[in-house]
């Protein structure tokens, strides 16, 4: 648990962590690959990232999960991403969004599928948010995909998602991908959030604040957090 002073803290200390894990694993592979979240906690850490001397142009990004919107809408996360993530240095970077035309997640996941396995598999960092609601990544409470996207066995990387608290329909990547990232980071800003993080870390089902199959699993998550 990294408990920093506030949002600017973070965004370094965050940003000195991804950096490393991406700096150390284009060592060893000659490339790399990062997903982040959206929401709004994210864009400080975006822009600082996008600022660090690093080979950005052996790095892939792409998202742990998205809302099924266009990228003209407020609400993409690809729209945020490329404008506060894949800019100054970061602007070599290479995007793989995880949306496209198609007028449905289910409807697209195919081609989705198919732009992301040009990318170095495992992630060498996945960034995850929380919602107040214990959700992360798209794994939504009552997501209609939800245990299969939460089970560390499953074989799937990426699942469509409804869920009643979701806002659209969603993709995600699913737990097993996320837990393979050589780092795993959670970022949550605001005393609201600390108290769910306290819920989600006592007993009950996975199911009911899906944060909680991220928590359980037997792999180091570092937690980044300011007031
Ligand atoms: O697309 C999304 O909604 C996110 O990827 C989601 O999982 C997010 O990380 C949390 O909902 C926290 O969101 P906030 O940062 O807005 O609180």
């Amino acid at each position: 648990m990294h408990e920093l002073k506030d949002s600017a803290d973070v965004a370094r200390a965050l940003a000195d962590h991804v950096a490393a894990a991406l700096a150390a694993r284009v060592a060893r592979d000659g490339m790399a690959s990062l997903a982040v979240s959206g929401g709004r906690t994210p864009t400080r850490f975006f822009e600082e990232l996008s600022t660090r001397d690093l080979p950005w142009d052996k790095i892939a990004v792409t998202l742990v999960d998205e809302r099924w919107v266009r990228e003209t809408s407020e609400r993409s996360n690809a729209r945020l991403v490329r404008q506060h993530l894949i800019r100054n240095k970061a602007a070599a970077a290479k995007f793989v969004p995880l949306a496209n035309d198609a007028p449905s997640p289910e409807a697209g996941l195919f081609a989705v599928n198919e732009a992301l396995e040009d990318l170095p598999w495992p992630l060498a960092c996945a960034v995850l948010g929380m919602g107040d609601d214990g959700h992360t990544a798209s794994f939504f409470p009552g997501g209609d995909h939800l245990e299969e996207a939460i089970d560390p066995d499953g074989t799937l990387g990426l699942i469509a998602m409804n869920a009643p608290n979701a806002g659209e329909p969603r993709i995600t990547l699913t737990l097993p991908v996320l837990l393979a990232a050589d780092s795993l980071a959670l970022h949550i800003e605001g005393e609201a959030k600390r108290p769910v993080l306290a819920q989600a870390m006592e007993d009950g089902p996975a199911t009911d604040m899906p944060i909680r199959a991220v928590l359980r699993a037997k792999r180091p998550l570092d937690i980044f957090w300011c007031p």
